[in-house]
């Protein structure tokens, strides 16, 4: 019997992958299992932490005295054996520690949370006494660390031994029970049970009634007094005198549970969605571990061929996963797959409480659950037997994770389709040039759905040169033809949607006479505004100037700050079309629960006549009665210092051209622009995207970007700017000798925003086609900084990562 636990723990200041041996109490042999959570104890004192049981040992190789396991968190397995050995890959390949990984993989509720405690000590001073602990036992950290200073000092404390950080484990996931009654009486006993009640206790009479007909089942209380006619007080007197037993059952929260989502079936397949889903299907068959992109115009129905895909995969009693970028943003997705597959669909996103999003999770892990639909972390819901993936919108970059573990959600879905043997479907109108560039490969198989259904076109699509409107309008954010354009809609009662790009807001100057974006001459990429230098900086090589008072291009004094907020354009509409219902869909309007389905269901009921958002509203609606978009403001993401400007801009507009006319009318977009000619707006006009990935290809491959390249971005951050600035130049001393001379080294640049939460951020960008020693490096960096973390600096890797800035 095995006496060993291996045992992954959770030690937020020392973090490692060295799992620790842990003697099992006696009692607990048999019950102790891989994938299970227990509480140890760890290091010197009485400090308690959480961990992972990895492997279970008959002996060990450690001489000493093992300490035992505490506590078992668990009464079963919360990862099962894929998910420990995904742990193992997700460590190595995102360069973070496993612990974080088998974190990051269950629902937030179920992470270990610390509290932070200070504790004095025996050699506590009197003043430290007085002055920070002020006659407490404990204080809270967080309380005692608000400045740099008073951190460097407590770390001093600590060093001295004067104080002692502890950290408490907190178990936080709660489930939501339900009192239910239950009795353990027989049927005849409950017959003479009756022969003992006064004959005018109808209700008591009524309550043995309904105990004999449960069976041994339990019911919930609230439903048996319902069903019965009996009080609670009555239910009170039966348990007193032994008839039943109150007992606490679990039930589940249904977030979608008060919606009212019909049944659909299969429609009939155009000839290229059946192509698609003939080969998905025979690879599902085989089973086979194709990756497909499944590259379809905007309105093409891949929805359609995903649903009749994964219904394959069930036929077979097997699961399917589908991933969507954000889940809130596409309630529409989250309708049509429950509209398919009903109660056999969990839904994991963002906009569930946490103790929804629990009770999903576990729904999943009981298999009462057979196709789960969730945005970026629903990737590694526990799932058995896969059958499909599927990736809508596969080049959203919200499938990236910003913290440890950076992972990309479909770099873990390629893992699991080897780990399941099951094929995966990526799915876009606009794929992300890897993406793109893999399937020219053959790496990925391509299949294409080249027309909308039932032969509806693509929209119209004009090009609006804001520098002569802006000639004629000053001031406007409407150009004359969107306006007209706007008005007929109105009269046809026909809706409009209309677009504010408000990505990279006000941190770069263009000129409003010529279109002129200040550009680094060394990288091609354009310069960041930073306020408070005020100056002009290149986030890839530190290139910086002062910022210019007219346009380096056309000397016209018309250069500045480029942005208008949502709020400014639905007041300036309001007033040139004063009849017109608007709704205004941007994060002020959407914060609170469900708002967002709120505003596009009315929308979609037809109680609006225009819809005007941020990006939020410029992916997956389908509504029919749209026949005009609108885009207020195309160049702002041209201008970020950003490589994927161009190709980010070209997916936005294709994206949200796409909303229109996907019914019987017919649509038309406005494109409102500074750089009328630029090729990813060009692009765009005409729906090529097939000509925009060439384009795309030759300035990447020019420029020595992703995917000619390969990056790594390494970042440190301190609340000292010095002590960040300092590391990485240190850094930059460490890793050019360790890495082949043909890889470059970019920086070190302190980030766009250079200070966030009180830390200042830089960061070196390491670009290479191959690098032998890339692994081994990052992974020693990673390891060594540790000590460094204790003192307050950061440092983050990200492989691949999807923003500069
Ligand atoms: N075979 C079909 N016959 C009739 N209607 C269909 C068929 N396939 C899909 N549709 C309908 O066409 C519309 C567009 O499909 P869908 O939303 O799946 O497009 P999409 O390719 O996902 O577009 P986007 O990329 O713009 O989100 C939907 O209303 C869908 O119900
Ligand atoms: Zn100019
Ligand atoms: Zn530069």
């Amino acid at each position: 019997m095995a006496q060993i636990a291996q045992v992954l723990v959770d030690v937020p200041t020392m973090q490692t992958n060295r799992p620790y041996s842990y003697q099992i109490p006696a009692a607990w042999q048999s019950q102790v299992q891989p994938g299970m959570r227990v509480v140890v104890p760890f290091g010197r004192g009485k400090r308690r932490v959480q961990g992972f049981v990895l492997k279970l040992d008959e002996t060990t190789n450690y001489d000493g005295d093992l300490k035992a396991i505490d506590a078992v968190v668990d009464l079963a397995p919360v990862l099962n054996p894929e998910a420990l050995e995904m742990t193992e890959w997700l460590a190595e390949s995102t360069f973070s520690f496993r612990i974080t990984c088998a974190q990051t993989m269950l629902p937030a509720v179920m992470r270990a949370k610390y509290e932070k405690q200070l504790r004095p000590t025996s050699q506590t001073s009197a003043t430290v006494e007085q002055t920070l602990f002020k006659g407490h036992s404990e204080v809270p950290f967080d309380d005692a660390a608000q400045t740099p200073q008073a951190v460097s000092e407590l770390l001093r404390l600590q060093a001295a031994g004067q104080v002692d950080v502890y950290y408490q484990v907190k178990n936080q996931a709660r489930r939501k029970t339900q009192v239910a009654v239950k009795t353990t009486l027989t049927t005849a006993e409950l017959v003479a049970a009756e022969k003992t009640v006064r004959t005018g206790a109808h209700q008591q009479l009524a309550l043995l009634k309904g105990l004999a007909t449960l069976n041994g089942e339990t019911l919930a209380q609230k439903a048996f007094s319902e069903r019965f006619k009996v009080s609670e007080a009555t239910i009170r007197t039966g348990a007193k005198k032994g008839w039943l037993k109150k007992v606490a059952v679990e039930v589940y929260r249904d977030p979608y549970a008060t919606s009212d989502i019909q049944p659909t079936q299969p429609l009939q397949l155009n000839p290229e969605q059946q192509v698609a889903v003939d080969q998905i299907v025979s690879a599902i068959d085989q089973p086979a571990t194709t990756t497909f992109l499944l590259e379809g115009v905007t309105g093409s129905g891949k929805t359609e061929v995903y649903l009749q895909s994964m219904a394959a995969a069930l036929a077979q009693g097997k699961t399917a996963l589908m991933l969507v970028p954000e889940i809130s943003l596409t309630p529409q997705m989250v309708r049509r797959v429950k509209g398919r597959f009903g109660k056999a669909v969990a839904v994991l996103h963002s906009g569930l409480s946490s103790g929804e999003k629990y009770d999903e999770w576990r729904r999943i892990q009981r298999g009462e659950a057979q196709v789960v639909v969730g945005a970026r972390s629903a990737v590694f819901a526990p799932l058995t037997n896969l059958g499909l993936i599927v990736m809508d919108e596969e080049h959203e970059s919200t499938y990236k994770q910003d913290d440890a573990p950076r992972y990309h959600a479909r770099q873990v879905a390629l893992w699991r389709s080897r780990y399941h043997n099951c094929p995966v479907v990526l799915g876009s109108a606009t794929p992300s040039l890897e993406t793109r560039a893999r399937a020219e490969k053959g790496v990925y198989q391509r299949l294409v759905l080249a027309d909308r259904v039932n032969q509806r076109p693509l929209p119209q699509v004009s090009i609006i040169d804001m520098k002569k409107e802006m000639q004629q309008h000053a001031e406007s954010n409407f150009s004359a033809p969107l306006l007209v354009a706007l008005q007929d809609r109105l009269d046809r009662h026909e809706q409009s949607v209309l677009m504010l790009n408000r990505r990279g807001y006000s941190s770069f100057v263009l000129c409003r006479d010529c279109g002129f974006v200040l550009k680094c001459p060394n990288c091609d990429i354009s310069l960041t505004l930073h306020m408070d230098t005020h100056t002009m900086k290149c986030h890839y090589c530190g290139h910086e100037e002062p910022i210019p008072r007219v346009c380096p291009n056309c000397h016209s004094r018309q250069i500045r700050y480029y942005g208008t907020g949502t709020e400014k354009v639905e007041e300036e509409l309001r007033d040139l079309l004063p009849d017109a219902r608007i709704i205004r869909m941007d994060n002020d309007t959407t914060r609170k629960k469900g708002a967002h389905a709120k505003l596009l269901a009315q929308f979609g009921s037809g109680d609006a006549d225009i819809l005007i958002g941020t990006q939020m509203i410029a992916k997956g609606l389908d509504f029919p009665n749209v026949t005009l978009v609108g885009v207020l403001n195309a160049d702002t993401a041209l201008g970020l210092p950003d490589f994927r400007a161009s190709e980010r801009t070209f997916e936005l507009l294709t994206q949200v051209s796409g909303r229109a006319g996907r019914a019987e009318k017919s649509g038309h977009v406005y494109i409102q622009t500074f750089n009328p000619d630029h090729y990813a707006i060009r692009f765009a006009q005409h729906h090529d995207y097939e000509g925009f990935f060439k384009y795309e290809m030759q300035v990447r491959h020019q420029g020595g970007y992703p995917p000619y390249y390969f990056t790594v971005q390494i970042t440190a951050s301190d609340l000292d700017e010095a002590v960040a600035a300092k590391r990485m130049y240190q850094l930059l001393q460490w890793l050019r000798p360790r890495l082949a001379p043909s890889t470059i080294i970019l920086g070190p640049t302190p980030k766009p925003i250079a200070r966030v939460n009180r830390r200042y951020y830089y960061q070196i960008v390491i670009k290479y086609k191959q690098e032998p020693n890339l692994e081994k490096t990052l992974t020693t960096l990673l390891h060594e900084t540790q000590v460094q973390q204790r003192q307050g600096l950061q440092i983050g890797i990200d492989v691949e990562p999807l923003h500069f800035m």
